[in-house]
């Protein structure tokens, strides 16, 4: 009987292959290759990797159609279990070709099919029979022997920083006394060094967390800005490598800044692997293989790092849980969030979700009990919670967007040597270009949009694609020269911001000024020196930092934020500025924060003002709860980009049709209907909106919608994917 191997290839297919084994590979062995190693298989012209999940006796393919695998690449899989059961689930419950899945979990060495780095040397049968003085006359051959002598392997980059480089290396490998080999280091159960004495409700979540070790709970830890839900992270992770096993910690996109990493190392004293798109792909390959082979303890990265195998796993932590920079925007389109919980159950470990501005979806969850909540509710060592107060703008003169009372509150901080803190969440210049004579309107050509004004540059560009031009002296439609700049971006701000207060240094933040990691490092130590001086900034500067010579914080123009055509806005905006404000006062002195708007009585900027995140959180929810929304009710959706204007909603009519006798009453479908901007980089986009009111009709709703996209043929040029769980219907 033949043996068949079930492969996950990466294509957008959303099924399975089967291949016969290599022509070499005897077919009982073969039934019994382990599931996760890799597989070289053909497929159409291509040679590609893919991971073996089954071997079977039988296929619903005829014999004579199917190809031979081209190699077995693994005796033993890459994956960890529970990695490939999260991968199997990962790609039914996103619905997401089973192949690409299985490729976010290999390294992108691993997935181009080169074995896995050998990074460390050890002594062969023969090197270990040698005798003291053997080499007596190639001294440093000699030394590379006796550091090897230990019996274990020494990774490479500990032998060259003693002077052993590869050169005396590969002469000792020619002579068979030395041979690479994948590094095993032998980790010691570390503890971290000791911290500050914890509050009371630090030290019960942190015996809480500890107690559930070895099974699996999701606990959400909601502590006020600055209450010290690190210490208890940290705490938290000491105990697991004591009892010898890794941890994996996920922070937002431009949440791993070089003071997370510093207080990390600072605090243990063990290898920890980072994982982050500031490293090269070498870095990044071999942060995955030092996780997967158990040699980091800790493992600290962004999104993707959810994936990273860890044969000893102990703790997953999500901090700022309520970021969105967890949810993977293209391709396949997973929450690492929502993932970290599914592996922790796989794993059989804690996960700790922290944020002080809590999801609206595990405030839900913590509310029914489903997760433990830990509650954090005064900042750590006795420091005060920031004042909030608004200032009414309304007629009011603005320069560059500052009222006369943000100026002086922000002089008389400087002036007591503090840090100011200014947040505008536009970056440019300006947000539009005008004509003052014909009333041209700078549009980008491939959006549904206007050009942003970047002086520093001389040019327009797309914040919604990569659109730039120049910046055009003269009107292009009248020949006028009378151009405006309306709307204020962060460029405008600096400049105003540097005349007005030239005693005192202004560090502009956001992407165009700050690039890359060594930026931010470059800045923030300057910041941390604590000298008084204005930081002006978008979200960049918001995020997970802290800064403790921040005294005032401002937000140059909440109005821009309190109105939002999304379901989620108002939770977005309550998150934002509660986190925004969490920035100040996390010295020694207490902070404040001013809101300028022209809707001091709108209700949520009341509320904002007046009441804790979780109460408006708990407001927010209910209104949710009465439209049937996330996360009481469950959308997928279904999008499309056209090349052609209606073409999406047509074949998304078509989509409708056939689906809609199969979809029950649990679900509806919605639309199809063009996005709020319907035309993006070039491509005409268009959804079909499926919103459930229990999770099993929405998975299998959204499963139908999937199988009718594909059985129909979609008009050249079309391109469709399904999102579960969006972070917004737009
Ligand atoms: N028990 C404690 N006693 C004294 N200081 C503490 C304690 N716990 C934490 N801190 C200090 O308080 C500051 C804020 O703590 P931490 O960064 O852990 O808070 P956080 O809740 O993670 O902050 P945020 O969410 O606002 O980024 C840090 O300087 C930290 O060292
Ligand atoms: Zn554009």
């Amino acid at each position: 009987m033949p043996t068949y191997l079930r492969i996950a290839v990466p294509s957008p297919l959303r099924r399975l292959f089967d291949y016969l084994p290599p022509a070499d590979e005897d077919p009982d062995t073969a039934l019994s290759l382990p599931s996760g190693i890799r597989v070289r298989v053909p497929f159409g012209r291509r040679s590609v990797v893919g991971v073996l999940i089954a071997t079977a006796t039988r296929s619903e393919v005829p014999l004579s159609r199917l190809k031979s695998a081209d190699a077995i690449l693994d005796t033993v899989p890459l994956l960890s279990p529970a990695v490939f059961d999260l991968c199997r689930w990962a790609s039914g419950y996103y619905l997401h070709p089973p192949g690409e899945v299985f490729t976010a979990a290999l390294s992108k060495r691993l997935r181009e099919g080169r074995a896995p780095l050998q990074d460390a040397w050890r002594l062969t049968a023969r090197g270990q029979g040698l005798g003291e003085e053997a080499l007596a006359r190639a001294p440093r051959q000699q030394a590379a022997l006796r550091a090897l002598s230990g019996g274990h392997a020494v990774e490479a980059s500990a032998l060259k920083s003693q002077g052993m480089t590869s050169p005396v290396l590969r002469e000792l490998e020619k002579k068979g006394l030395v041979e690479r080999c994948e590094s095993a280091l032998q980790l010691p159960p570390a503890a971290g060094a000791d911290g500050p004495r914890l509050g009371d409700a630090q030290a019960s979540a942190v015996r809480q967390i500890i107690a559930d070790a070895g099974s699996f709970h999701c606990h959400l830890l909601e502590g006020v800005t600055g209450s010290g839900k690190t210490e208890v992270y940290l705490r938290a992770i000491s105990h697991c490598l004591q009892q010898g096993r890794q941890a994996l910690v996920l922070v937002p996109e431009i949440g791993l800044t070089p003071q997370t990493v510093a207080r990390f190392r600072e605090r243990f004293d063990t290898p920890i692997a980072l994982l982050h798109s500031g490293l090269t792909d070498a870095e990044r390959s071999q942060s995955w293989d030092r996780a997967r082979r158990g040699d980091a303890a800790i493992i600290l990265g962004t999104r993707s790092a959810v994936f990273a195998s860890c044969p000893r796993l102990g703790i997953i932590i999500v901090d700022e849980e309520h970021d969105a920079s967890y949810k993977q925007q293209d391709g396949f389109r997973y929450s690492a969030r929502d993932v970290a919980v599914k592996r922790a159950q796989l794993e059989a470990c804690p996960v700790v979700l922290g944020s002080a501005t809590p999801s609206l979806e595990s405030t839900f969850n913590a509310l029914r009990d489903r997760y433990r909540h830990h509650r954090l509710e005064q900042r750590a060592g006795g420091r005060a919670m920031p004042r909030l107060s608004a200032i009414d703008v309304r007629r009011q003169p603005l320069t560059a967007g500052l009222s006369p009372v943000l100026l002086e509150h922000t002089g008389q901080a400087l002036a007591e040597g503090r840090q100011v803190l200014l947040f505008l969440n536009r970056r440019g210049f300006a947000a539009s270009l005008q004509c003052h004579d014909c009333g041209w309107i700078a549009d980008c050509e491939h959006c549904d949009a206007r050009m942003t004004v970047h002086r520093r540059r001389r040019q327009l560009r797309c914040h919604h694609c990569s659109a730039r031009r120049r910046l055009p002296e003269a009107c292009p439609q009248c020949g006028s020269t009378s151009l405006i700049a309306n709307g204020l971006g962060t460029e405008q701000a600096e400049d105003f911001l540097q005349q007005h207060f030239d005693r005192w240094p202004v560090y502009r933040v956001d992407s165009d000024s700050v690039t890359g990691h060594a930026d931010m490092a470059t800045l923030v130590s300057d910041i941390h020196r604590g000298d008084p001086c204005i930081l002006l900034g978008t979200q960049m500067l918001t995020k997970g930092h802290h800064f403790p010579g921040v005294g005032l914080v401002g937000v140059i123009d909440s109005d821009a934020l309190l109105f939002s055509a999304d379901f989620r806005g108002e939770e977005r905006l309550a998150q934002l500025l509660t986190q925004v404000a969490g920035r100040a006062g996390r010295g020694d002195l207490p902070g404040e924060m001013l809101l300028q708007t022209h809707y001091p009585d709108h209700p949520l900027m009341q509320a904002l003002l007046t009441r804790p995140y979780a109460e408006i959180a708990a407001d927010l929810l209910l209104q949710r709860q009465e439209r049937g929304l996330p996360p009481a009710g469950h959308i997928a959706l279904l999008r499309t980009d056209a090349r052609a204007e209606g073409e999406g909603e047509t074949f998304l009519q078509d989509v409708r049709r056939h689906a809609a006798p199969r979809i029950d009453a649990a679900s509806q479908l919605i639309g199809p209907l063009p996005s709020a901007m319907p035309r993006r980089a070039g491509k005409h986009r268009s959804q079909l909106i499926c919103l459930s009111t229990d999770r099993a009709s929405a998975a299998a709703s959204a499963a139908t919608l999937v199988a009718a996209t594909e059985a129909l043929k979609a008009p050249a040029g079309l391109h469709w994917f399904i999102d579960i769980d969006p972070l917004d219907t737009l």
